[in-house]
């Protein structure tokens, strides 16, 4: 079974509380992105994992997509798979591409060995790989909470509005990045923010990352304002960074940027 995650993009992120178990609470809309990795699963006589594209840091055995499958082996007694991840969506860049890959290989486990998984069930196993993991079972624009995890729905379709991702080829860690920033309530109601026109989410959408980050990483402050100044509606640092997107209203395709030749852009509709 050949299977393409995809990214998301985080559109407004407050991060609102400290928790007991050391995570924190969050609120933020997310929205899948078409950028893909290629994963494929396939029965075999004995288990593998190999690689492709992007290198992954770390060896196979952490590799989200085989935690996944190890989730999964320990409840249903699984045969042995062979799976090959093509790499292609940048890592520590906020677009949640190690999450996409290990609620891929979830979906993919449960179709080829016909689990008896429901949605829910999926999303609880996904939990347990990331934060970020659960959003990809679904895979809609969604009003997330808690730790990123637990979801409400929202009517926002923005299908078809041209984009481009940029990743300025700056790796910053999760967990860097929340080290970084300071909890303080939501500065506007993101879901009211986001009904208005998408001229008014330069003032209204924020992500809390973006304040905490962009002093150490001047970088992502130009990218955005490069953005703007190429006539995108709305620009925004993804999730905890580093990759920042335009949102062009109107437009077929994103206008053509001249980026440094190290950086690595996805440009396209959503
Ligand atoms: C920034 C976001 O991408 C927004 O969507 C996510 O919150 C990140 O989710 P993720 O990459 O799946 O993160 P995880 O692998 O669960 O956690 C990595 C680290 O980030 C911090 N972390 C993550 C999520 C969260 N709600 N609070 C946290 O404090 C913790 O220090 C944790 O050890
Ligand atoms: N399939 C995978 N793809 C990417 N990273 C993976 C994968 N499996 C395990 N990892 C580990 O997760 C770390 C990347 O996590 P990190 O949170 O920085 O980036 P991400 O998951 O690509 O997206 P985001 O920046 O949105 O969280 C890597 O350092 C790597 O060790």
């Amino acid at each position: 079974m050949l299977v393409f995650p995809n990214a998301k993009l985080n559109l407004g992120l407050y991060v609102t509380e400290q928790r007991p178990d050391g995570f924190r609470n969050l609120e933020s809309v997310f929205i899948p992105l078409s950028w893909t990795d290629a994963l494929e699963v396939l029965p075999a006589a004995t288990n593998s994992l190999t690689l492709s594209g992007i290198p992954i840091p770390g060896d196979a055995a952490t590799n989200l997509c085989w935690r996944a499958y190890e989730l999964l082996q320990a409840d249903f007694d699984l045969p042995a798979v062979q799976m090959h991840l093509h790499k292609a969506v940048p890592i520590g860049a906020g677009l949640g591409g190690g999450s996409g890959d290990a609620a891929f290989a979830l979906r993919a486990l449960k179709e080829l060995f016909a689990l008896p998984l429901t949605t829910g069930q999926l999303q609880q196993y996904a939990r347990r790989l990331g934060s970020d993991c659960a959003f990809f079972v679904e895979n809609k624009p969604v009003f997330a909470y808690e730790k990123g995890d637990v979801f409400a729905p929202i009517s926002l379709d923005l299908t078809g509005m041209a984009c481009q991702v940029v990743y300025p080829n700056l790796h910053i860690s999760t967990g860097e990045a929340y080290s970084r920033v300071a909890t303080r309530p939501p500065r506007h109601d993101l879901r009211q923010s986001l009904a208005q026109p998408m001229p008014t989410w330069r003032d209204t959408v924020t992500n809390d990352f973006e304040d905490a980050l962009t002093p150490h990483y001047p970088v992502l402050g130009e990218i955005k304002a490069a953005l703007y100044a190429a006539g995108a509606t709305y620009a925004s640092l993804s999730g905890s960074g580093s990759a920042v997107y335009g949102l062009f209203s109107g437009l077929e395709t994103p206008p053509s940027l001249q980026w440094p030749g190290d950086y690595q852009v996805w440009s396209g509709r959503l």
